[in-house]
C-alpha cells in the first residue's frame, strides 16, 4: 500500500527545496517499488494568507492520518508585524504540540569534501559527528504566561517543565547515546537557573538505568564555546529546547553552512516530521540558490526513522556525499569545485542515486 506522506513546504526557500525532496523521494519510489502519495498542506505564512491562521484544523488532520511528515520552512519579514498568534512561526510550534513531537534529534555530521569548508581549522572539524538531541515542545517556547504588562513596560515568558517532560527527553538521549559512541553530555545552566537544577537531577537519575553510558554536564555558555573549539569532544548532546535551538544552529559552522543540516521531530508514537533547521531564508528566497541538502537529508532521516527504510536512506546519504566529494555544490559553501544551483544540485545527487 502507499506510504502516506504530507508535504508542508511552508515559506520563502520552503517550497524550492521541497520539490527537491519530492523529486528524491520520486527516485527512491522507482528504486525500491514502493509507493508514495502525497498531500500537500498549507502552514506558516502561506496558510495565513489562504486561511488566516498559521495553523489550519486541515493541515493537522492530514498530519495526524500521515505515515510521515516532511515541513520545509516557515516565516518571513511580510508576517513579522502582525498579531503574534497569526506569526507563521506559530504555525509550526503548534503542529509541534499538536502532534506531541518532544523529540528533536539533529545529527551534525562533516561529510569529508567539507572538511575545508568550514571556517574552522579542518583537524578541529575533521570525523567531527554529533547528535543534538532537543526537548522540542515544553520549555520556553510554549510556557504561560507570556505577556507584556504594566503599559508595556514589562514583560513576562515562562519557563516550565514538568519531571515527565525532562525524564522521556533524557531517556531518548540516553538512548541515542547507547546507539552511538556511548557518552552523553547534558547542556544546561544549572548554576542560574532552577528548571535546569532539576534537569541535571533528573539527569543522573535516569543515567542509572544507562551504567554503560557516560553522562556530563555542561552550562550551556561553556558547552557554546566548546562546540567550536573542540567539536570532536562531543558525541551526543541532550538540552533543553531554547539551547537546543541556539546550539544547533551555531553547530552549523562545524560543516560550514547551515544548509545541509537535518532533522527528525518526533513522539511516542511511530509518527515523525521531517524539516531541515535553518528557517525560510528569505535574503535568498525566489533566487533559485538555496542548498536542497537540508531538505534532502530530511528525507534521508524520514526513510530510517519513520519508514523502515535504511537501505534508502543510504543511498540518499552517500549520493549526498559523492556530489560533495566531486566537487558539487551550492554557493553557501565555502569550497573548491562548481557552484550549482538548486535544481542543479538536485539533479546530480538524483544522478548518484540513479548509480548506487
Ligand atoms: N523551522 C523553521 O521553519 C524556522 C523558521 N525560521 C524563520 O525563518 C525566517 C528567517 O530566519 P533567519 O533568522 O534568517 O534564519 P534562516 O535559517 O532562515 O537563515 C539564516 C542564514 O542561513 C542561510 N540559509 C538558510 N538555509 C539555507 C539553505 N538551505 N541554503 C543556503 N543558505 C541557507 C540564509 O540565507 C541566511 O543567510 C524567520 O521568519 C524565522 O522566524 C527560523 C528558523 C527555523
Ligand atoms: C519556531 C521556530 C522558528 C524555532 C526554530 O528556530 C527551530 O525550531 O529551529
Ligand atoms: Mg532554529
Amino acid at each position: 500500500m502507499a506510504k502516506k506522506i504530507v508535504l508542508l513546504p511552508g515559506d520563502g526557500i520552503g517550497p524550492e527545496i521541497m520539490e527537491s525532496a519530492v523529486r528524491v523521494m520520486d527516485q527512491i519510489s522507482k528504486s525500491f517499488n514502493v509507493t508514495f502519495s502525497y498531500e500537500t498542506a498549507d502552514i506558516g505564512g502561506v496558510a495565513v494568507d489562504n486561511h488566516h491562521t498559521p495553523l489550519p484544523q486541515t493541515t493537522i488532520e492530514a498530519c495526524k492520518n500521515a505515515d510521515s511528515i516532511l515541513l520545509g520552512a516557515v516565516g518571513g519579514p511580510k508576517w513579522d508585524n502582525i498579531e503574534v498568534s497569526k506569526r507563521p512561526e506559530q504555525g509550526l510550534l503548534g503542529i509541534r504540540k499538536a502532534l506531541n513531537l518532544f523529540a528533536n534529534l539533529r545529527p551534525i555530521r562533516v561529510y569529508k569534501p567539507l572538511v575545508h569548508a568550514s571556517p574552522l581549522k579542518s583537524d578541529r572539524v575533521e570525523g567531527a559527528d554529533i547528535l543534538i538531541v532537543r526537548e522540542l515542545t515544553g520549555g520556553l517556547y510554549f510556557g504561560t504566561p507570556r505577556e507584556r504588562r504594566d503599559n508595556g513596560n514589562t514583560v513576562v515568558d515562562t519557563l516550565q517543565y514538568t519531571r515527565e517532560e525532562i525524564k522521556r527527553i533524557m531517556h531518548i538521549g540516553f538512548q541515542s547515546a547507547m546507539g552511538r559512541s556511548k557518552k552523553l553530555t547534558s547542556v544546561d545552566k544549572a548554576n542560574v537557573l532552577e528548571s535546569s537544577r532539576m534537569w541535571r537531577e533528573i539527569a543522573e537519575e535516569v543515567s542509572k538505568e544507562y551504567k554503560e553510558v557516560e553522562l556530563e554536564h555542561l552550562l550551556v555558555d561553556a558547552a557554546a564555546m566548546k562546540l567550536i573549539t573542540e567539536p570532536k569532544s562531543f558525541d551526543t548532546i541532550v538540552t533543553e529546547n531554547l539551547f537546543g535551538d541556539i546550539l544547533s544552529d551555531e553547530a552549523s559552522i562545524i560543516p560550514g553552512t547551515i544548509g545541509v543540516l537535518a532533522s527528525a521531530s518526533l513522539n511516542d508514537k511511530s509518527l515523525g516530521l521531517f524539516e531541515p533547521i535553518h528557517g525560510s531564508a528569505p535574503d535568498i528566497a525566489g533566487k533559485g540558490i538555496a542548498n536542497p541538502i537540508s531538505m534532502i537529508l530530511s528525507v534521508a532521516m524520514m526513510l530510517q526513522h519513520s519508514l523502515s527504510m535504511p537501505k534508502a536512506a543510504e543511498v540518499i546519504e552517500k549520493s549526498v556525499e559523492r556530489a560533495l566529494d566531486e566537487g558539487y555544490h551550492t554557493g553557501d559553501l565555502d569550497m573548491d569545485g562548481k557552484v550549482l544551483n538548486t535544481v542543479e544540485m538536485t539533479d546530480k545527487i538524483i544522478e548518484f542515486m540513479r548509480e548506487e
